[in-house]
């Protein structure tokens, strides 16, 4: 089928990529976020302080938007952010694909992580079991382009600091070397989420039996249990805990030891050199992996995808992977 297509996604900051989305024929930079379901913009409705530094969406100067009187989204994503507001449908278009009456989820509240950050919205490419909208939930984008697609799939490649891209429909095996390994995702959850049982730091092996994992562009970082968090550090000399920086720091110098994560039965590993986040003051340096804080899913975030192309096939559903 003709709608296959990719889109670039440009890094911002390293590990956040943004990629120009057509809403509407208004262009804006979203963050596609496998970790969430709804697809939001910066709306015309914002407060002068909410939009500065944004590309607004104004639906009133697009020809092909509908308001869903009445309709109304709310979300709070884990990391405390979050928005709200209002919903229409209009036609959306990311790289080759092309969606009319998608929903659009037209933001008239965001926290102050979203006016800081650099993107305009949300494509949100979790499950759209766990879409906000009231009082009827919607469908996210790639559900909606699904049958115009040859296969019933996207891909993510992320690589570190270099340009990216979501490819639609199809895999594109010049962005991946070896074979890609499939583990059977559960979407109970709405996530792209599979088991997860066990890690390996250095040369041991860890068991986190009955874990799982979610594979989510929308996270910067890996973020695993607390158990797997310190072993990991436990052999990173000069790496400590900090409260005034919210996670494991160490001395840059510091050379770090690959982490391999199982997934669906297969590791994937991150070499050291992806999981030292940023200089914090020239000295030390933020890790790249940290804890979730609780529960038993892991989530495999930018950092993750810096390493391996993604491919979320909703035709099982199963998440595959593949080296860089
Ligand atoms: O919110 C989540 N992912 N997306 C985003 N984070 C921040 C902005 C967007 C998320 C989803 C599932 C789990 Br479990 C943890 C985190």
């Amino acid at each position: 089928k003709r709608q296959d297509g990719s889109a670039s996604a440009a890094p911002a900051g390293g590990t956040e990529y943004l990629v120009s989305t057509s809403v509407g024929g208004e262009s804006l930079n979203l963050d596609f976020d496998t970790g969430s379901a709804d697809l939001w913009v910066f709306s015309s409705s914002l407060s002068s302080a909410s939009k500065k530094g944004h590309d607004i969406y104004t639906a009133s100067k697009s020809p092909t938007y509908q308001a869903l009187s009445g309709y109304t989204w709310s979300i709070t994503y884990a990391d405390g952010s979050g928005a709200s507001g209002k919903v229409g449908t209009d036609t959306v278009t990311i790289g080759g694909t092309s969606v009319t009456g998608q929903a659009v989820e037209l933001a008239t509240k965001v926290s102050s992580t979203f006016v800081s950050d650099a993107a305009d919205g949300l494509v949100g490419l979790a499950f759209s079991s766990i879409n906000t909208v009231q009082p009827v939930q919607q469908q996210t984008f790639f559900d909606n382009a699904q049958p115009s697609l040859n296969s019933p799939l996207f891909a993510a490649y992320l690589p570190y600091n270099a340009d990216g891209a979501y490819d639609f429909g199809f895999i594109d095996s010049s962005k991946y070397s070896g074979s890609i390994n499939y583990a059977t995702v559960n979407s109970g959850n709405g996530f792209w989420e599979f088991a997860s049982n066990s890690y390996q730091v250095g040369g041991s092996t860890f068991s986190q039996s009955g874990n799982t994992g979610i594979a989510d562009t929308g996270t910067t970082l890996v973020l695993m249990i607390d158990d797997a968090v310190s072993n990991y550090y436990a052999s990173v000399s000069g790496a400590s805990n900090s409260a005034t920086y919210g996670g494991y720091i160490f001395p840059c110098s510091t050379s770090l030891p690959s982490l391999s994560v199982d997934i669906g039965g297969n590791y994937a590993t991150i070499p050291g050199s992806l999981l030292n986040f940023q200089s914090i003051d020239g000295t030390n340096c933020f890790g790249g992996l940290q804890s979730v804080g609780g529960g038993t899913q892991n989530i495999y975030g930018d950092v993750f995808f810096n390493a391996y192309y993604g491919i979320f096939d909703a035709s099982v559903p199963q998440f595959g992977f593949a080296a860089l």
